[in-house]
C-alpha cells in the first residue's frame, strides 16, 4: 500500500502527440496518495489520452510516466506486470467482454495473474461482486443482458479483482440516470474509503466532482491551467474555469454534490 507523502502517479515534462497535433506538452502533475482527483477540461482536451498515459496504454512523445516512484517501463517484465496489479481501471461504457459472462469478466485479470485455484478464483469472484452491491444471481449474465448502470458495476468489480491501491475512472456517472448516478458515486466513495485507494477519474459531471473529488486539476490547450483543493480552482480566473464552474447550472449541481459528500 501506498503511504502518506508519496504519489501513485507522477507525469514529469510529458507531452503527447497524435501525428503533426500535439496533445498534451510537458505536463507535469502529481497524484498524492489517498486523494482522489478530477481531470477536468473541454472536450478534445485530451482527459482521456491523459489517463491512458498514465496506465501505459500509449507511449509519451516526451518526458516520463512514473507508477509508485517508478517509471512505467522499469525493472523486469515480472516487476512490470507486478505493478499492473497494482492498479485498476475503468473505462468508459465498461468495456466489458461481449462474449464473456459477468463471472468471466470479474475472474479475467484473476486467472491473468495465475489464480487458477477454481474455488478461490469463485470466492473472489462474488467478493468482489458483492463489493459492488451485485448478487451472485448476476454472475451468469452476459453483458448485453446488463442494464448500464450493472455494466459500469461489474467493470468496477472487475477493476477491484486484483485489489488495486490505484483506481483510474474515466466519466464513471456517464450514461447514467441521476439515481443511478448518485448510488455509483456513493460507491465509489464508500470503496475510496474503506479500501484507502488513490483515484483519478475523468469527468465532466459536477455533481460527481463536487461528490467525490478533493482535488481537481484543470487541462486547457495540452497543459495543466490549475491543480488544487475545488475551492481553490474555482478562483482561478480563466474562461474555461468560469463557463466550467460558475454557470447557474454548475453551482446547483456543485451545491448538490457537496450535499452528497
Ligand atoms: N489514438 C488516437 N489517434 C489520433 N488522435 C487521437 C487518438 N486518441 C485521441 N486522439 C485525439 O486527441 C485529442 C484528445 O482526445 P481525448 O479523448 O483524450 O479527449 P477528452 O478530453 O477525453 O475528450 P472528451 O471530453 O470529449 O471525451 C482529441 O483531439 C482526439 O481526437
Amino acid at each position: 500500500m501506498s503511504g502518506a507523502g508519496t504519489f501513485p502517479v507522477e507525469l514529469k515534462g510529458l507531452s503527447t502527440r497524435f501525428g503533426n497535433t500535439w496533445v498534451h506538452r510537458h505536463i507535469d502533475l502529481a497524484v498524492p496518495a489517498g486523494e482522489v482527483v478530477a481531470l477536468v477540461g473541454g472536450s478534445g482536451s485530451g482527459k482521456t489520452t491523459l489517463l491512458r498515459q498514465m496506465v501505459g496504454l500509449l507511449q509519451p512523445a516526451e518526458g516520463e510516466v512514473r507508477l509508485f516512484g517508478e517509471p512505467l517501463s522499469a525493472g523486469s517484465r515480472d516487476a512490470q506486470l507486478a505493478r499492473r496489479r497494482r492498479f485498476g481501471m475503468l473505462f468508459q461504457q465498461g468495456a466489458l467482454f461481449s462474449a464473456l459472462n459477468v463471472f468471466a469478466n470479474v475472474a479475467f485479470p484473476l486467472r491473468e495473474a495465475g489464480i487458477d485455484d477454481e474455488e478461490l478464483v469463485n470466492h473472489l469472484v462474488l467478493l468482489k461482486l458483492a463489493m459492488v452491491e451485485l448478487g451472485p444471481e448476476v454472475a451468469l449474465r452476459m453483458p448485453a443482458e446488463l442494464s448500464g448502470g450493472m455494466v459500469k458495476r461489474v467493470a468496477l468489480a472487475r477493476a477491484l479483482a486484483l485489489e488495486p491501491e490505484l483506481l483510474l475512472l474515466d466519466e464513471p456517472t456517464a450514461g447514467l440516470d441521476p439515481d443511478r448516478s448518485a448510488g455509483f458515486v456513493r460507491l465509489i466513495r464508500a470503496l475510496h474509503r474503506a479500501l484507502g485507494l488513490t483515484v483519478v477519474l475523468v469527468t465532466h459531471d459536477l455533481d460527481t466532482l463536487a461528490a467525490l473529488a478533493t482535488r481537481v486539476a484543470v487541462l486547457s490547450e495540452g497543459r495543466i491551467l490549475a491543480n488544487g483543493p475545488l475551492d481553490e480552482i474555482m478562483t482561478v480566473q480563466d474562461p474555461f474555469i468560469e463557463r466550467f464552474f460558475h454557470s447557474e447550472r454548475s453551482q446547483a449541481a456543485l451545491a448538490r454534490g457537496r450535499a452528497e459528500a
